[in-house]
């Protein structure tokens, strides 16, 4: 069942074009990774996907409702992770989740056990009751990601999920985005590098100058080379300047 369908959607800044006839769907059960290089446009499609901005033209569906007609309705079933977003410096992790599960109108008790959940899950318990400010950026990151699960959303929309995070942690989370997906929900995973893409996704679609240039499925393999031989084919010069070192030497 299709949980996000994008219509040949536009959206431009002034002159700038960042969404330039972007098409795809996202059935349950997938971890889809939104792969393209710095200023691409994914972080655009993402907020058009969650009703922060309508789109120039083109048509949005995010579990059968167009996010800016109805944006609470939206986030009340999809879990969000902004890029570079960090919690409130002036609350501790377990006053913000509690926050979160009152907008989201949660039975308080079910939000204490999911707050002990993500505390252990992601190694955070000793930070439950420590400002936010007093946070490294890693722990900051791993409070976002409890806050966007959370409420046990259908569909998740995640930039750069393993941002900060150390590689203990990055490989916990990497399990649990799969088996949150496999759980018959919707992963949407944005991101600019090409390792993550690969290790997690069970589809790609690589975005270019604000739409995608090519989609492929990863769970068996790919046919035409490693993700990086695709990706570099369909990225120019100034796109593959801006991946990771770590990505441009693998091949
Ligand atoms: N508020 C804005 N005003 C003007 N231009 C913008 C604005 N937001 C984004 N842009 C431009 O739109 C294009 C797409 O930006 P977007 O943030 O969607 O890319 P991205 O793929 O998320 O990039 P990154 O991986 O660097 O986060 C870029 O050229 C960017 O400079």
């Amino acid at each position: 069942m299709t949980v996000i369908r994008v219509d040949d959607v536009y959206k431009s800044y002034g002159t700038v074009q960042a969404v330039d006839g972007m098409d795809f769907a996202v059935e349950r059960g997938e971890l889809f990774g939104f792969l393209g290089p710095n200023g691409a446009g994914k972080t655009t499609t993402i907020r058009a996907l969650t009703g922060q901005i309508r789109p120039d033209s083109g048509t949005i569906s995010v579990l059968g409702t167009d996010p800016t007609d109805d944006p609470l309705e939206t986030r009340s079933r999809v879990g969000i992770l902004p890029e570079q977003g960090s919690p409130p410096s002036f609350l501790t992790p377990r006053e913000y989740l509690e926050f979160v599960g009152i907008v989201r109108d949660l039975d308080p008790e079910f939000v204490a056990e999911r707050t002990e959940l993500w505390a252990d899950r992601l190694g955070f318990r000793n930070k439950l009751e420590t400002l936010h400010t007093d946070l490294s950026r890693g722990q900051q990151q791993k409070v976002m990601i409890a806050q966007a699960f959370v409420h046990e959303p259908e569909v998740v929309l995640i930039d750069e999920p393993l941002a900060n995070l150390d590689p203990l942690v990055q490989e916990q989370v990497k399990r649990f985005l799969l088996e949150y997906a496999a759980d018959d929900n919707a992963v949407f995973v944005s991101t600019h590098n090409i390792g993550v893409a690969e290790s997690i996704c069970s589809r790609v679609g690589i975005v270019v100058d604000g739409e995608i240039v090519a989609e492929r499925p990863l769970e068996e393999g790919l046919e035409d080379g490693s993700l990086l031989d695709v990706f570099l084919e369909h990225v120019d010069e100034a796109g593959a300047r801006d991946l990771p070192v770590a990505d441009r030497v693998q091949s």
